[in-house]
């Protein structure tokens, strides 16, 4: 059997889940799913009006039911879904009753086994209590630290004799393994709804589960993944995936268009004393990124000559609380620089301070090792404790704007789109 695309609407609006269900249809996609946030945002009117929209598709109606298994059902199967998700976690009588309310109304139930304990003992078990379909989920914030689906999912198809589907930021690459890891249904919803282009992207995904043996699934180590993920979206995306937490203030790029990402070497100076902020040109490695408070804006710790030094060793760039000189040949050299502002005065080279010691720059805390990034609208520090959750959130802020620029591109205007009279706070 063909392996069956599930797309997940993940929206607030009705009409914007029709769009881009249209546009995933379009790609190759099989199921429409009205996705939990949609559901909680417009009820069971938006299930209905997706029933009208796609009369000739398969309805999802993701419930995520914990409770009331049969009022829940009929609710969503008299407004018109094929097949309702519960909670695989739910108390049994909860599933019995859904699963009999879905007997009633010719609908089937589907078993979400997100933040379920033992997934394999609790497939087979809802297998028996007549649940349809398992689906083997990563929800999206256990997503953002690093929990994937596809390692259970290898092992419930063993067990249960019914469906089973799996979600959980699948892509086209992880789509394709998991088909031939025996997955019936695969739910995507990010990688579709929030893609400028719904249509491709549904696409792609369509012809990695039609032919996937061509596809290869490599696995980075989780220093290159998050390198690879901060190389792909901006320091404003990083700073609303921290809450607003994390940009240092005062702190300006020196030449434009230059990008950096790296892990602090931290350096604590003194007003003008530049000498452990060279010295930690040797302490640093390539990829590393040197994070210098000094304090003063009228003597530099930093010019010309040290920022030629890194280039030799392949640092990614500097960050300084304090001034630099030499700006026009910093100009012309290749590394990304950040500083409060540029003079002509360099200080004395007298040896006062510490090379990676906790520091503070910009009025952000640098530890040894935090991830740096800069660009054109400054510099922002990622913890390395939660280095990949953060990496991964900016990811998807990136995917949600991308998709925004593309609906303003076609015409409507940013409060258009974002329904903002709606959504303002009551
Ligand atoms: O049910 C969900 C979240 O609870 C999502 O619909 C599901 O995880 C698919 O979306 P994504 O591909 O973005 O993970």
């Amino acid at each position: 059997m063909k392996p069956i695309i599930q797309v997940a609407l993940d929206l607030l609006e009705t009409d914007r889940a029709i769009s881009i269900g249209q546009e995933a249809l379009e790609g190759g996609a099989d199921w429409i799913e009205a996705g939990t946030p949609l559901i909680k945002s417009e009820g069971m009117d938006a299930i209905r009006s997706l029933r009208e929209a796609f009369s000739g598709n398969i309805i999802v109606a993701d419930m995520k039911i914990a409770d009331t298994g049969s009022m829940e059902v009929e609710m969503a199967a008299k407004a018109g879904a094929d097949i309702i998700v519960i909670l695989g976690s739910a108390d049994d009588s909860t599933v019995l009753e859904a699963v009999r309310a879905a007997k009633k109304y010719g609908s089937r139930i589907m078993a979400d086994l997100i933040s379920v304990n033992e997934p394999v003992t609790r497939s087979k078990e809802l297998e028996e209590l007549g649940v349809d379909i398992i689906n083997v989920h990563a929800g999206i914030d256990q997503q953002m630290t690093g929990q994937d689906s596809l390692s259970i999912m290898k092992k419930v198809v063993r067990e249960v004799n019914i469906q089973v589907a799996v979600a959980g930021g699948l892509d086209a690459d992880s789509c394709a393994v998991a088909v031939q890891e025996g997955a019936d249904i695969v739910v995507v919803g990010g990688n579709i709804v929030r893609s400028a282009d719904v249509t491709a992207s549904s696409k792609a995904i369509r012809e990695a589960v039609d032919s996937p043996s061509v596809r290869a699934y490599s696995k980075k180590s989780i220093d290159e993944e998050i390198r690879s993920i901060l190389g792909s979206v901006s320091t404003p995306n990083i700073s609303d995936a921290m809450h607003r937490k994390g940009a240092m203030q005062d702190i300006f790029p020196m030449l434009a268009g230059k990008r950096m990402i790296g892990k602090a070497v931290t350096v604590q100076t003194f007003k003008g004393d530049w000498a452990k902020a060279v010295e930690a040109i040797d302490e640093a490695g390539p990829g590393d990124v040197i994070v210098i408070y000094n304090g003063s804006r009228h003597v530099a710790p930093w010019g010309g000559l040290a920022t030629q030094s890194c280039l030799n060793k392949g640092i990614a760039g500097v960050v300084i609380d304090g001034a630099v000189r030499d700006i026009d040949d910093i100009r012309t050299l290749d590394l990304p620089v950040f500083a409060t502002c540029h003079v002509p005065n360099a200080g004395e080279p007298k040896g006062f301070g510490e090379i990676n010691a906790e520091i503070v720059c910009g009025n952000q805390t640098v530890k040894p090792g935090d991830y740096i990034v800069g660009d054109d609208n400054g510099v922002v520090v990622i913890p390395k404790e939660h280095a990949y959750e953060i990496a991964r959130r900016a990811k998807e802020v990136e995917k949600t704007e991308q998709r925004l620029f593309e609906e303003i591109r076609r015409g409507a205007t940013l409060s258009e789109v974002m329904k903002l009279k709606k959504w303002e706070k009551h």
